[in-house]
């Protein structure tokens, strides 16, 4: 039974996540941390990746656009921006009309307080603002990406030339300008990445999934810059633990057999949930994670490599080689799977919310990023934290083996990424900053419900 009874919620607030699932998954966290504070809780989604209802029943969700079909990622070839862009366009007047039909039913129902968006899905800053309802955006990746992208949107001046690629940028140099977020150059970028700065920069408040110990010299840079409110609560996911979800019986095996592995012993490698690798870079892996002789666990998603099933690439002689301390999943309760005493070493692409799952479990990276922000989280990995060591170049089998055994050994990187851990601890401890600035947005919702209500 809810602590909260249902009668005695007060404030609603209309959350819209982006459909990916690296996405939806912290807006969906936030909601629930929300709602433990007695908000009533809306979601609006697509027809693309739908979050299962019944595994929330404690919120209301809205589907809007029924009729207006999305395309999944995949269909633009790993193009994010012309994905948003898509994304953006067609979800713009089905979100109006939601919002002013809620308006409309103001006086019978509970009216809503204040809209709270993934930056990405910048069309609901024009929507809230021309209907006067408050806005709040969610960023789902890192301070310093955000750095990152605002000098690029302001010195647009690319193409890079190579010679400059090894140089520290001007602006920011705790990276290299091959460290910056580069996307797409699609037609449509320099726009979008307006749009989604320029909404940002105009919200009541930004809600950070990130760590006030990981980037807290870059919040106040940012603060100071734009003048909004920043509330660095995260990591999203980790408040939530106790909501975590189920874990299927075929996950539940692969559990098991990191209960027979030795302490800190196992390289877990994934790279999350939507980038892609080529059938050369599955085999190199395959065969560093070989030649390493450490035991593994290895996530190869059925659409890893483009177009053919990945686990069928890997040869047989990879197989035998790896039999004893080798597994393959296809998916994997990953938080569980990070929090195992057995993990020594995670080889990541560096998205970021696994980043920052890897540092509030105190496992060490071996860093490979492909594309846009995971460049960004892997530089700080390696270079400002230093828990953890980057894959630079074409990925080779070599490269690899040496990459585990070089971190394996490295005692420094162990010690630096507990006492990190530590520190995320504490941040999420009742008086800790994370809880703290969560207090403090709430308050501000609170407070600006009632100056909307005068
Ligand atoms: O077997 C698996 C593999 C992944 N995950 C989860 O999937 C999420 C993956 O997210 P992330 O590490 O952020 O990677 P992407 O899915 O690639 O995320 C996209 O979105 C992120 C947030 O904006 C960006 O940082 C990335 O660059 C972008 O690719 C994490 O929560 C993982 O715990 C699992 O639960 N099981």
């Amino acid at each position: 039974m809810d602590r909260i009874q249902q009668k005695e919620r007060k404030g609603h607030l209309v959350l819209v996540p982006c459909p990916l699932p690296s996405h939806m998954s912290p807006m969906l966290h936030l909601g629930k941390l929300l709602h433990s504070q007695g908000f009533f809780i809306t979601i609006i989604h697509t027809q693309l990746n739908p979050p299962n209802y019944s595994q929330y029943p404690e919120f209301s969700f809205e589907s809007i656009g029924g009729d207006v079909l999305l395309e999944s990622y995949s269909a633009f070839d790993g193009d994010v921006m012309l994905f948003l862009s898509e994304l953006n366009m067609k979800c713009e007047i089905p979100f109006h009309d939601f919002l002013v039909n809620m308006q409309s039913r103001r006086r019978y129902d509970n009216p809503i307080s204040c809209v709270i968006y993934d930056a990405v899905m910048y069309f609901c800053a024009g929507v809230a603002d021309h209907l006067k309802f408050l806005r709040i955006v969610l960023r789902t990746s890192s301070a310093a990406n955000y750095i990152g992208l605002s000098i690029l949107h302001e010195n647009y001046c690319l193409p890079i030339q190579e010679h400059q690629l090894e140089e520290p940028v001007a602006e920011f140099p705790l990276l290299r300008v091959k460290d910056m977020p580069l996307f797409s150059t699609c037609k449509h970028t320099r726009e979008i990445l307006t749009c989604i700065h320029n909404g940002t920069k105009t919200a009541s408040a930004i809600i950070w999934n990130s760590i006030w110990c990981l980037e807290h010299a870059l919040f106040e840079r940012i603060e100071d810059e734009i003048l909004v409110p920043i509330y660095p609560i995260g990591p999203l996911q980790k408040h939530c633990g106790s909501f975590s979800t189920n874990v299927l019986s075929e996950e539940q095996n692969f559990l098991v057999w990191l209960d027979k592995q030795a302490p800190s012993s196992v390289v877990y490698v994934s790279i999350g949930s939507v980038v892609t690798m080529t059938e050369d870079e599955l085999l190199e892996m395959a065969w560093g994670l070989a030649n390493s002789d450490q035991p593994f666990l290895w996530v190869v998603r059925a659409c890893l490599v483009d177009g053919s099933d990945a686990v069928e690439q890997l040869p047989e002689e990879f197989h035998e080689t790896t039999r004893n301390r080798g597994k393959i999943a296809s998916w994997l309760p990953q938080q569980k799977v990070l929090a195992h005493k057995s993990i020594g070493c995670f080889l990541t692409h560096n998205g970021w919310n696994s980043t920052i799952e890897s540092i509030a479990e105190g496992v060490p990276m071996l860093c490979w990023p492909r594309v846009g922000d995971q460049r960004v989280n892997a530089r700080f990995v390696s270079h400002v934290w230093r828990v953890g060591i980057q894959l630079e170049d074409r990925l080779s089998r070599d490269g690899v083996e040496s990459a585990v055994r070089t971190l394996f050994s490295s005692v420094d990187i162990q010690e630096r990424v507990k006492e990190l851990k530590k520190k995320v601890e504490i941040s999420m401890r009742q008086e800790g900053p994370s809880s703290d600035f969560f207090g403090r947005l709430v308050k501000n919702i609170r407070l600006k419900e009632k100056t909307i209500r005068l």
